[in-house]
């Protein structure tokens, strides 16, 4: 415990240890390691658009032990994994690209910065399974995530016919591949980002690892311009990211009275 809180995160970093995370204003029943995979590197201090100041963000290791002890991963496991999921992501964005039209290295440029983090999902047992939720029913604000999970199962998606929560069964050497928001906003909804929740149960722990992948802070992230004309109008307003990270790194550190920043409040009705 006492290693886990020298690495943890807050608003000022929030990279490393944590165990209080809010989805949605209500505390998941997790704990969390989250780390860069381009470290050190660079986003708006604050959400506030009228403030212009930028600080560097890097990674928190554990020191003691040198075996990272919280899943037993090495840190250079970790990268490495990071580093080749890293490859798949530009490949499945490629394949997205060209499913749209659009040249297969369309997205790079926007990666080149890029905010992507990994982390470490640990769910515990929980006494009151029905009464927690290991993280609350949300969509990624990334263009991507891609999930390992083990055998246990929890991950659920809504389905959006009837709103019936459909489990996504551990299969073996396989990941999760989750569309996020924005993909579906530099689609103009060709693409949609999946809504997700994690149940937990009284018996067993829990372990993901999801790989976020986001863009550099200063993407202007909007429906691209090739997909868009008079028939198929654009219906997002464009979003700084680095701003919208921002905002959603404060919600994420406490309980507010609001619904945290989403697409939503850039949707052109
Ligand atoms: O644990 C999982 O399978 C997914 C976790 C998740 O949705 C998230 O961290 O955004
Ligand atoms: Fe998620």
């Amino acid at each position: 415990m006492e290693e886990k809180r020298k690495v943890k995160r807050d608003e000022v970093n929030p990279m490393g240890y944590y165990e209080s995370e809010h989805t949605k204003n209500v505390r998941d029943w997790k704990e969390v390691f989250d780390f860069l995979i381009k470290d050190p590197t660079f986003l708006p201090a604050s959400p506030e658009l009228e403030d212009d100041e930028m600080r560097t963000l890097s990674n928190q290791w554990p020191e003691n032990p040198p075996q990272f002890s919280l899943l037993m991963f090495a840190r250079e496991v970790c990268q490495e994994y990071a580093r080749e999921v890293e490859k798949l992501g530009y490949k499945l964005l490629e394949l997205i690209a060209l499913s749209l039209g659009l040249p297969s290295n369309r997205f790079n440029g926007y990666f080149e910065d890029q905010l992507s983090r990994m982390r470490l999902n640990h769910y515990p047992p929980c006494p009151c399974p029905e009464l927690a939720l290991g993280v609350g029913r949300h969509k990624d604000a990334g263009a991507l995530t891609i999930v390992a999970q083990d055998d246990v199962g929890g991950l659920q998606v809504k389905r959006k016919s009837d709103g019936v929560w459909v489990p996504v069964k551990p299969t073996s050497n396989a990941l999760v591949i989750n569309v996020g928001d924005i993909i579906q906003v530099w689609s103009n909804e060709a693409y949609e980002s999946v809504e997700h929740r994690v149940v937990v149960n009284s018996e067993r722990e829990r372990f993901s690892i999801p790989i976020f992948f986001f863009p550099s802070h200063y993407v202007r992230v909007k429906p691209l311009e090739e997909l868009v004309n008079e028939g198929n109008p654009p219906k997002y307003k464009p979003y700084n990211f680095g701003k919208f990270n921002a905002a959603r790194n404060r919600s994420n550190f406490k309980k507010l009275k609001v619904q945290n920043i989403q697409i939503s409040d850039f949707k052109i009705i």
